[in-house]
């Protein structure tokens, strides 16, 4: 569906003419030229016959003849697109600074669609990392945002950045989760992204705690596959006697470091981009990190994946200084203070299992106002601003008290 062409400056239809025309003459693989309306269009067994009707590739000019009328294509809607952006941004009215222009909330239902839409051949998550990129782009048109982040560059930290906010944001490698926090909090950052939890490990306790004291909001959750690889400056597994990684990395790494590397010092150290830098300093060192941190670095890869579990996941925090309107389907992060009184959590909990409201997770804490008080972080599905969870809370409020929203933000898109 493209919107009414009413700013085209590109020459869109020229250069479709032009490219169907010579489609005509050479036996290509798809007949009226239009590869990618026609994979638009077509519902999953229509695209399964389509494939099944392509012919071997003619030759590789007439093929490469129509890659370039595609791309032809493409780019100009992608530059119509911009425009269009641009005037969404001009209909915002004028705002002080590119965090005002951002939308995490569409940016989620325009990627949905581009999953609902999805007929292959390319995956779901090839296909929203592009779509990614593209909103990335038309958003920096007005200024691009500024997202802190867990660095040294290289980290997994960084890989949840670009899969939230694509390359044209400018991320802001910092020392520790703290100073994400603190450069958020001072403005100095548009957001923040942090890592809250691992699929093997469980909860990342010390992210959670900063939530005790801060202000900040959360706007949106990250899931990142995380993969594991041991690096070292030669690259031979020989010549290994020390190991650096963060803590978690090691720990996601344990069954196979015992088995492949046993009697091997192993090191955690603030982060994996920090192991590598480590590591790059002596040929007897090694580091886990990500693959790309060995491209950063210029380090070896000795081996890989490494992780013990195959479906090894992180899930990272959006952190930001405003809440944004609902998504069409959102979770919502309660932080509960308990006071001691005999069924304070099941009153809490109570109205919102009576809703219907779907519990995702609970995770208490000392709390660090008052010796042995908790607080409960509580994941629930909506929106704090719709209905049902909206009237869950107000009845909560009334009741119980001490509840804060942390954030009402979209789900994860893979
Ligand atoms: O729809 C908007 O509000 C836009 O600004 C456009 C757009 C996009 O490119 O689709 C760009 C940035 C926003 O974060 C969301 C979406």
């Amino acid at each position: 569906m493209s919107p009414p062409r009413k700013i085209t400056k590109t020459g869109v239809g020229k250069d479709a003419t032009s490219r169907r025309a010579s489609a005509a003459k050479a036996p290509a693989p798809r007949a009226d030229g239009s590869a990618a309306r026609a994979a638009k269009a077509a519902k999953p067994a229509k695209a399964a016959k389509l494939a099944k009707t392509v012919k071997p590739a003619p030759d590789l000019l007439a093929v490469r003849a129509q890659i370039d009328g595609i791309d032809r294509e493409i780019q100009a809607l992608i530059a119509e697109r911009a425009l269009f952006a641009h005037q969404v941004g001009k209909a915002k009215g004028k705002l002080a600074a590119a965090v005002d222009y951002y939308r995490p909330e569409r940016e989620a239902q325009v990627l949905r669609r581009v999953v609902d839409r999805n007929d292959g051949p390319l995956s779901d998550e090839v296909l929203v990392r592009l779509f990614r990129e593209i909103m990335s782009a038309c958003l920096a048109q007005q200024e691009p945002l500024k997202i802190g982040y867990l660095g040294p560059e290289g980290t997994f930290s960084q890989q949840a950045v670009h899969k939230q906010f694509g390359h044209s944001a400018k991320g802001l490698p910092l020392e520790s989760v703290e100073e994400v926090f603190d450069e958020v909090a001072s403005g100095a950052a548009d957001f923040g992204v942090v890592p809250v939890e691992n699929s093997g490990q469980g909860t990342i306790q010390s992210t959670l705690d900063l939530f005790l004291t801060s202000p900040l909001m959360i706007c949106g959750e990250v899931e990142l596959r995380v993969q594991q690889y041991l690096m070292s400056r030669t690259g031979h597994i020989e010549d290994i006697e020390r190991v650096y990684s963060h803590g978690l990395s090691l720990a996601q790494c344990r069954n196979w470091l015992r088995k492949n590397l046993p009697g091997v010092d192993k090191q955690a150290v603030a982060s994996n981009a920090e192991a590598v830098r480590r590591a790059k300093k002596s040929d007897d060192a090694a580091a886990i990190a990500g693959e790309n941190a060995a491209h950063v670095y210029g380090m070896k890869v000795v081996a890989g994946p490494i992780e013990d579990r195959s479906d090894n996941t992180t899930r990272f925090l959006v952190i930001g200084r405003a809440s944004f309107p609902p998504s069409g389907n959102d979770r919502t992060s309660l932080m509960v203070s308990i006071r001691d009184q005999p069924g304070a959590l099941y009153k809490i909990l109570e109205p919102l299992a009576r809703r219907g409201i779907s519990m995702n997770r609970i995770e208490s804490r000392p709390d660090h106002g008052a010796l042995w008080q908790y607080a409960f972080f509580i994941d629930v599905g909506g929106h704090a601003e719709e209905s049902p969870l909206l009237d869950a809370l107000a009845e909560i409020d009334r009741y119980a008290g001490d509840v804060r929203v942390l954030g009402s933000y979209p789900l994860a898109v893979p």
